[in-house]
């Protein structure tokens, strides 16, 4: 069993308590450097420790939100309920697929059983609301990155994932969203059974222009 971190997490901070000034965080920019997600194929399933979940959804929830909408919400699958909303993703995939195999059944009522917890990450936008739609969805990926992060800092291997089922009607119904709500994706968070590999990535730098005024004529 890992020593627990959340032990070293300072107390949540209360409306209006002076928190620390911006200081240089190295080994929060050296994680950031090197970040990894790890494949839900490459992690194993054991549970996490009592109140791990817990803290770390409470760091994820901690982005930026304009006007304080807080436009999503959390569906954790834990323990037996992994396999249980299996049994809901295959009913969902046969009802799309009636001649699917035993082996694609079979995978998919083992999706969720790859990871310690899985969460179901809901974007819940309130189309009303004075802050545009387009800013509430960015909170809401804020919260994915967080959670991602959060996760993987706290040692678990992580992957946040969409699949064919954030995009299923009958998955979403038996999930309860309304109809504004959206599935942002399924972070898997579990055990490495790997260390992770640097993947091909785009540079920054060829991402970015530097925009100067336009010279006059
Ligand atoms: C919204 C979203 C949905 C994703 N869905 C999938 C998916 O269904 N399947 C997949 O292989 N990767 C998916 N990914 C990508 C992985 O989460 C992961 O980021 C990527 O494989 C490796 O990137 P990283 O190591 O920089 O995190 C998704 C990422 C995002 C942000």
């Amino acid at each position: 069993m890992r020593t627990s971190w959340t032990a070293d997490l300072p107390p949540e901070p209360q409306l209006g308590d002076e928190l620390p000034p911006p200081s240089v965080k190295t080994e929060t920019l050296a994680y950031l450097a090197e970040r990894r997600s790890l494949t839900a194929a490459q992690m194993t399933d054991e549970p996490l420790p009592e109140g791990d979940l817990e803290a770390l959804l409470r760091l994820a929830a901690r982005v930026p939100d304009h006007r304080r909408v807080h436009p999503f919400r959390f569906i954790t699958f834990e323990g037996e309920a992994r396999a249980a909303f299996g049994e809901v993703l295959e009913e969902a995939f046969v009802g799309a697929n009636p001649d699917a195999p035993e082996e694609a059944r079979a995978l998919e009522r083992s999706r969720f059983l790859r990871a310690g917890v899985v969460v179901c990450l809901v974007s819940s936008p309130d189309k009303e609301h004075k802050t545009p739609e387009w800013e509430q969805l960015l909170t809401t990926g804020a919260v994915g990155q967080n959670l991602v992060i959060a996760a993987g800092a706290a040692g678990y291997a992580v992957q946040w994932l969409t699949e064919w089922y954030s995009y299923d009607k009958a998955v979403a119904s038996a999930l309860g969203l309304t109809k504004d709500e959206r599935i942002a994706g399924f972070i898997y968070i579990g055990h490495p059974g790997e260390a992770p590999k640097e993947r091909a990535r785009m540079e920054a730098p060829a991402l970015t222009s530097s925009w100067s005024r336009p010279r006059p004529g």
